[in-house]
């Protein structure tokens, strides 16, 4: 007789997987390799920002209350002592009548308590010397970068777990991280099951098919963040599944299976976990696709047993493995971002389990639409192509219409959630 399986909710599902969450490791970069890399460290201001008192503009450094006399009338002359460009130091301080004439960005000189810009100066050579005048007051600290004006020493800026982006970098460059301790990479393993699969190359024969959750799981977790081991493909026959599955789990932090879960003559998980002695989490979960999905706990290492069906593959990977590669990788927010959107479709499928339906969005006046990325049955590969979201339709329903408001699951982007939440 066949097996009959209990199917448990999604999330408790998700929250099982989650029990076994691992803490990744950490490693240090050059800040050349660190793009799209999460940090492992705080960063921390390890000097003022700017770290000495500087210009804004080309101009001339001045004592304010030498301009107090200056109107439209009556220009204020100034001898120009100095002329300094961003780089050099000052080395002259400013006595009464006196103006420095300075560059952006360079380092204010002894004395002078603002800028006055080219624009508001008239220049002069007089007896062969340079001079300057200004027909307006200044104010004290007119148009002058105060040292630490940005960010004083000891200040906290970014926070560990942060992905490294172009601001980021910028940020680190600035505090001479010229390595950067990052989040290391877990290493995924991936094994495509299925005496079926023909590879990538090969010509379509009688019966057969081309394996594409390998490489369509390959990409998932690089796009997750991860690295990959790809282990090839096996077929349907269990000594060798299983002596290959042992060798590869030495070798990774997870390891995902495709196909072989269910209940067919030819689904070899089931058996191959049970010599193994894994801990199965859950081999049923109340969802549509996915519902096959099988999780077990191996010692440390977590095994996952994805349907062999690409969709359901698919939306197994982003609901189960996803987290806690980003866990893995300390990003605070490891589930999937999930926001509101519009149907801008009909989905007219009663609707007996909660559904995790391919879409991509759109966005019209702000508001987001989710529209249907094509077939959304189970084996079904070509509408992952366009997919950006999974819609969440709720269980139990007799389908859904244009205009009614469902809740979707973004799969790229950086951006998480901190708990996993469903209508
Ligand atoms: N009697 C029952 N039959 C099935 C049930 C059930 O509850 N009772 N569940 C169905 C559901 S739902 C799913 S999903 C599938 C899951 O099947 P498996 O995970 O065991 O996967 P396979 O049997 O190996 O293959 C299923 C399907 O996917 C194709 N496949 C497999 N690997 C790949 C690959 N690497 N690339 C592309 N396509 C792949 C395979 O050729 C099959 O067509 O079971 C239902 N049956
Ligand atoms: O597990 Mo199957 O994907 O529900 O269709
Ligand atoms: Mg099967």
């Amino acid at each position: 007789m066949v097996e009959m399986r209990k199917p448990i909710p999604v999330e408790e599902a998700i929250h099982r997987v989650w029990e076994h969450r691992f803490t990744g490791e950490k490693e240090c970069v050059s800040i050349h390799d660190c793009d799209n890399r999460r940090l492992s460290e705080t960063i921390i201001a390890k000097h003022p920002v700017p770290p000495f008192p500087k210009s804004p503009y080309d101009g001339f450094a001045l004592r304010s209350e030498d301009t107090l006399e200056a109107n439209r009338n009556n220009p204020v002359p100034f001898k120009v002592v100095e002329h300094i460009g961003a780089g050099q130091v000052p080395e002259k301080s400013l006595h009464k009548g006196e103006a420095t004439r300075i560059m952006t960005g360079a380092k204010i000189p002894d004395g002078a308590d603002c800028i006055a810009m080219f624009e508001v100066c008239q220049t002069y050579e007089q007896d062969d010397h340079s001079y300057m005048s200004i027909k307006r007051t200044m104010e004290s600290g007119q148009n002058i970068i105060g040292k630490g004006s940005e960010v004083a020493e000891g200040e906290k800026l970014i926070a560990q777990g942060t992905m490294i982006n172009p601001g980021v970098k910028a940020v680190l460059a600035t505090f001479g991280y010229s390595q950067v301790n990052v989040a290391k990479k877990p290493v995924i393993g991936v094994i495509a099951t299925g005496t079926e699969l023909l590879d990538v190359d090969e010509e379509l024969q009688p019966g057969k098919i081309r394996n594409s959750n390998a490489h369509m799981i390959v990409s998932q977790i690089i796009r997750a963040g991860a690295d990959y081991r790809y282990f090839g493909k096996l077929a349907d026959e269990f000594d060798e599944s299983y002596e290959t599955i042992t060798q590869a789990l030495e070798l990774v932090d997870v390891l995902i299976t495709t196909g072989g879960v269910s209940v067919g003559d030819f689904d070899l998980m089931p058996a191959i976990y049970e010599k193994l002695g894994a801990d199965v989490l859950f081999n049923k979960v109340a969802m549509r696709p996915g519902s096959v999905t099988t999780v077990a706990a191996n010692g440390e290492k977590i095994l996952y047993g994805l349907s062999g069906n690409p969709s359901a593959c698919y939306v197994g990977f982003e609901l189960f493995v996803r987290p806690l590669v980003q866990h893995g990788l300390s990003n605070p927010n490891a589930f999937p971002k999930r926001i509101k959107a519009t149907l801008a479709d009909d989905f007219p499928k009663p609707n007996p389990f909660k559904r995790f339906v391919r879409i991509y969005l759109t966005f019209e006046y702000g508001k987001a639409y989710a529209n249907l990325a094509g077939m959304d049955k189970s084996n079904v590969v070509t509408s992952l192509a366009h997919t950006t979201g999974l819609m969440v339709l709720p269980g139990g329903s007799r389908g859904f219409q244009a205009g009614d408001e469902a809740e979707v699951l973004l799969l790229d982007g950086e951006q998480g959630q901190r708990e996993f939440q469903l209508i």
